[in-house]
């Protein structure tokens, strides 16, 4: 865990009586600026992949083969998955899979200090006492970036075997413009939006699953890049491999 650790709070029970009300909420200064400041330059020299599904099929494409791709190439995968979205459910972004790198690489893997903490007792303990669930046993993860183009259509995250509880976005965006699109949008029934998280640095976003949301389309004159950590907070238990990692 190392050099990630939470800040100092005094809002807790405000926080669960929050969470507890409205099913989504944000936290600011999770970490403590010296942490916020690490994940940041962490996060700024990852190898970011990129990531589309086609369908139920998740498509992820390595730095290397991104850069080999010719432009043509590129080109109709994009056509893609414009039509896909077009049709229905759909994302495009730049990421690093931190739970498959931690599981392969354990300790020596990119964000495995972060992952870690993500995985620690305070954390834990955190995000149980905020949602109210006891139950919560660890935190899968992974890094993403959107850039201009890049967006994630409406979904509720219920739709995965994993025992999902909740859902966290730790992020670490630095001065987004609020026509830059990319907020975090919460919708109710009649697909308004009840909620538009905008982008920030060392904040949390906590949700409920099932909760329906989605991330707006990232303005092509969008001159930031929109860095989190996310992932599930989960109920059953976890692999062998993560578990020596939470030690
Ligand atoms: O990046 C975000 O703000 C939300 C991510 C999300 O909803 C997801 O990965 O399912
Ligand atoms: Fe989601």
């Amino acid at each position: 865990m190392g050099e990630f650790k939470l800040g100092e709070r005094s809002d807790m029970s405000a926080l669960a009586a929050d969470f507890s009300a409205k099913r989504y909420i944000q936290v600011p200064e999770i970490l403590d600026a010296h942490a916020a400041k690490a994940a940041q330059k962490a996060l700024w020299s990852l190898p970011w992949g990129l990531c589309f599904n086609e369908g139920e099929a998740v498509h992820q494409i390595s730095p290397d083969a991104l850069q080999r791709m010719p432009p043509e190439t590129q080109r109709q995968m994009l056509a893609r998955v414009h039509q896909g979205a077009a049709r229905g459910f759909q994302f495009l972004y730049n990421f690093f899979p931190m739970l498959e790198a931690a599981t392969r690489l354990g300790k020596e893997a990119p964000m495995a200090g972060f992952f870690a903490f993500i995985n620690s007792a305070p954390f834990l303990k955190f995000v149980r006492n905020v949602t109210g669930n006891d139950d919560i046993q660890w935190a899968d993860a992974q890094a993403t970036l959107f850039q201009p183009g890049h967006f994630l259509t409406w979904h509720d995250d219920s739709k995965s075997k994993d025992r999902r509880v909740a859902a966290y976005v730790f992020g670490f965006t630095e001065d987004w413009g609020s026509d830059w699109g990319g907020y975090l949008n919460f919708f109710d029934e009649r697909r308004d939006v009840t909620a538009a998280f905008r982008p920030k640095f060392n904040v949390l976003s906590l949700f409920a699953v099932p909760t329906p949301h989605a991330v707006g389309v990232v303005a092509p004159f969008a001159k930031g890049q929109r860095f989190s950590v996310t992932g599930w907070l989960r109920t059953d238990d976890p692999p062998a491999e993560i578990r020596v990692l939470m030690k």
